[in-house]
């Protein structure tokens, strides 16, 4: 299990409203897939944009130890000589992926292909989340998979030698699991068929395209139909990543509840697949528009307008949005806090196996401020007590989940009483300049 270092606790308080321009880095997904592709494809892959937070460095550092050249030219372009598909040399060492689910189960399936072990590792959160969604997957390739009970890491790999396509309908909504089949279908022979019954994003089934492979994808009554011709020869790429919405969610929620708030979140990819938060927002009432709406890198992207919205009502969220918002909901059940009346949601038991269980550590920092929250297995209600009227005051613990830290932050913006948590240090995951580009937009966050 590797470590993380010392806890940054820190705090959140009401100031005088938040105006100007965030801008976000790259998205996340995006971005790990990026330097995967890269280390698959033959020849140099330039990438511009990448996300330099933790998540996406161990990946690359990943790539490196399977024997891609992975050199960081500064300002956020990087570049990666590829070993072709079915290329990858088996490492030294343990494969360190931190706190990264997407990491690793990529990662995972990228390799299980070839003939090589690889044992693969992670912070006390990754060693905790279920790994068998993807190991069950890959053996039917013919690879074996050896970890702690529950399928959880430290976890050894040992890649097929012989392996066969398959035909797999992932039993899960997860996009990680998709990508994790569709990786390992690459070095088989023949179609590997992937079926999804709600469709989740989308991004690695559009690199894929994008680096030349062969893939098909049907809407059918069985579902989401993939079809993916393994064995190619993927070609280098430029890429260009675009602003991560997941991580546009914090400025644009903390400007939703503050008030006074007028931002502006430049460039932000608007994937149908990944947008979810932002029709919901509108749907409560949210001051949020998109401006000047284009595509980019055959994404759509807009500049996201939000400005103080006192009059949000709460909803219910349509369950089938869920897969499309999924990282989004513990910003949300914040904004939730401060809309009238209660904001339910359902369909989301995957919340449970995030970096931590999200439902139950954002009902108990919820609770701990002062608004009522119910929750059962797949679903939670959080009653709004409306603008002005959230206590807040409490200290949470963030649970080694970027996602919860910068949430309670968010919401000690708007709360009577300022809002801490216990480690701020996983927000460097994901959103390394969350503290200096809030602060940059007038937000009292700061560590304490
Ligand atoms: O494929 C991806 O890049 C991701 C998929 C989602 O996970 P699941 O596949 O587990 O739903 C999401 O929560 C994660 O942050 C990123
Ligand atoms: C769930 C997340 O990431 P991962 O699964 O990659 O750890 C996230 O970023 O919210």
């Amino acid at each position: 299990m590797s470590g993380h270092g010392d806890p940054i606790p820190m705090m959140s308080q009401r100031g005088p409203g938040l105006a100007g321009e965030a801008h976000v880095p790259g998205d996340k997904s995006i971005s790990h897939r990026s330097l995967i592709l890269g280390a698959m494809a033959v020849g140099e892959t330039v990438i511009e944009g990448l996300l330099e937070g933790q998540d996406v460095l161990d990946t690359a550092k990943a790539m490196r130890a399977f024997g891609a050249d992975v050199t960081d030219h500064g300002g956020g372009r990087w570049s990666v000589h590829g070993v072709g598909v079915g290329g990858f040399a088996e490492p030294d060492g343990v494969i360190d992926c931190g706190n990264s689910g997407t990491g690793v189960r990529l990662i995972m399936g990228a390799m299980a292909t070839s003939p090589i072990a690889v044992t693969f590792t992670g912070d006390a959160s990754l060693c905790s989340r279920p790994m068998g969604r993807v190991t069950d997957p890959l053996a039917l390739f013919g690879a074996r998979a050896e970890g702690r009970e529950g399928g959880r890491l430290p976890m050894t790999i040992t890649g097929a030698t012989d392996p066969m396509p398959v035909r797999y309908t992932v039993p899960v909504p997860s996009a990680q699991v998709k990508s994790a089949v569709l990786l390992a279908g690459l070095n088989a022979p023949g179609k590997t068929v992937v079926i999804e019954q709600e469709a989740t994003r989308d991004h690695t089934e559009r690199m894929l395209a994008g680096f030349g492979a062969e893939i098909v994808v049907e809407e059918t009554a069985e579902g989401r139909v993939i079809t993916l011709t393994g064995q190619p020869e993927l070609a280098p790429q430029h890429i260009t990543v675009p602003r991560d919405p997941s991580s546009a969610a914090f400025p644009v929620c903390a400007a939703l509840i503050a008030e006074g708030s007028d931002v502006l979140v430049p460039n932000i990819g608007l994937n149908p697949t990944r947008a979810g938060l932002f029709e919901t927002l509108r749907e409560m009432g949210a001051d949020l528009t998109y401006e000047n709406p284009r595509e980019e890198g055959g994404e759509p992207v807009a500049d996201l307008r939000a400005r103080y919205s006192p009059d949000m009502k709460g909803i219910e969220v349509p369950p089938a949005r869920a897969a499309s918002m999924i990282d989004e909901y513990p910003v949300l059940s914040v904004v939730a806090a401060f809309a009238d009346g209660p904001t339910v949601m359902r369909g989301v038991k995957e919340l449970r196996v995030k970096e931590s269980d999200r439902i139950d550590a954002m009902a108990q920092g919820l609770r701990a401020a002062g608004v009522e929250v119910e929750e059962g297995e797949d679903w939670w209600i959080v009653h709004g007590r409306g603008q002005g009227n959230v206590p807040g005051g409490a200290t949470v613990e963030s649970r080694l989940d970027h996602r919860i830290a910068m949430s309670f932050l968010v919401m000690g913006l708007a709360t009577n009483a300022a809002m801490r948590v216990d480690d701020g240090g996983p927000i460097a995951t994901s959103f390394p300049v969350f503290e200096p580009l809030m602060t940059g937009l007038g937000a009292s966050v700061a560590r304490a």
